[in-house]
């Protein structure tokens, strides 16, 4: 048995983000589509005398090193379903922006259960390693899976989508974050005194992924938090004008926000448009990324 084991896990776009009313328990009933891209943390575990998280990368002062991180509720849910005690050194290699609707708590949580189950040899089933992710998190299982999917319930049952082509993307980096709970709780008080509709999957949109057409899938998305998020955060309206300016086929905050993402023709065109994004001045850092990208992913 390997004494470290190292899995790479990518971000997330949500290129449509249908929100239900909120429950009795909380949370909200959703159509999340799901589209990874690669944009990738990286999580080691190593065998260690007790549980200890470490974190690299520009956003590392931001992650919280205790046993809130994701990566180690993850370990320690692995270890209590198999009587063992959750003894590893988690390193994180980070560079999904933290708190930025990227889903990169998420990801070190998939990547670290992905890691420990390796290292331990536990020979949990995939069924298994996936109810875990869904009791750690909404996003969770998605990050374990990859590609794309329709994420219902809360978002963590998922359904597997065909995705016909590559798509192209450019996302721009907030200076600072926004948390989750506050963007669902702003949504809340936005539609008081309304009928929220019942989430449903656009099928226009499962149609543009699954032809890999661009243009249909520009046509399509949607996102019911961004309101929300832009109420919370104004200035992401400048941002997301810089960058159709720039020629986005479309433009939109990913999940929660603050990232928000362009969609483009093709790698050339999104360069151009990460370009006038970094001169606008309207955002803190500027990345191109193609998706679908595989899920959490053993890579030594
Ligand atoms: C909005 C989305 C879209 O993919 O992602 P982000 O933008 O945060 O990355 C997700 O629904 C976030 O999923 P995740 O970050 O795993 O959320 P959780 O830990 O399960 O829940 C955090 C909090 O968000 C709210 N929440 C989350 C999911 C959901 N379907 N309804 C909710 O109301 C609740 O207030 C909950 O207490
Ligand atoms: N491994 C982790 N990486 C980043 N944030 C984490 C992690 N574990 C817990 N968190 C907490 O989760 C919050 C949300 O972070 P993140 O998952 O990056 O954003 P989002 O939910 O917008 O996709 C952070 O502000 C942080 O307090």
């Amino acid at each position: 048995m390997s004494a470290s084991v190292t899995v790479r896990v990518p971000a997330k776009v949500n290129v449509q983000l249908a929100v239900g009313a909120a429950r009795p328990d909380g949370f909200h009933d959703l159509a999340n589509v799901f589209l990874a891209v690669g944009l990738y943390d990286e999580v080691t575990v190593t065998a260690a005398d007790e549980l200890r998280v470490t974190c690299d990368g520009p956003d590392a002062d931001q992650v919280p090193l205790d046993r809130t991180n994701l990566a180690a509720r993850a370990a320690e849910a692995l270890a209590e379903r198999y009587g063992r005690t959750p003894d590893v050194h988690i390193h994180i290699a980070k560079d999904i922006p933290v708190a930025g609707g990227m889903a990169g708590g998420s990801a070190d949580g998939a990547g670290a259960l992905l890691a420990c189950d390796a290292l331990w040899g536990t020979g949990a089933s995939r069924d298994e390693l996936l109810d875990i992710c869904a009791e750690l998190g909404s996003d969770v299982p998605f990050s374990l899976v990859g590609g794309a999917a329709l994420g219902t319930g809360r978002g963590e049952k998922l359904t597997t989508l065909e995705v016909g082509g590559t798509f192209h993307w450019v996302f721009a980096m907030a200076d600072r974050g926004l948390s989750t709970p506050a963007v669902f709780r702003e949504f809340d008080r936005l539609g008081e005194g309304t009928d929220i509709p019942e989430p449903l999957a656009s099928q226009a949109l499962l149609d543009a992924l699954a032809k890999g057409d661009p243009d249909a899938l520009a046509a399509a998305v949607s996102n019911d938090l961004q309101p929300a998020a832009l109420s919370l955060f104004p200035e992401l309206a400048d941002t997301l004008a810089a960058g159709r300016a720039a020629g986005a086929l479309t433009a939109l905050v990913s999940g929660s926000g603050p990232t928000t993402a362009f969609l483009a023709r093709d790698p050339e065109s999104a360069a151009k448009v990460a370009e006038a994004l970094r001169a606008s001045g309207t955002c803190r850092t500027v990345r191109t990324a193609s998706g679908p990208a595989p899920g959490a992913t053993v890579i030594g």
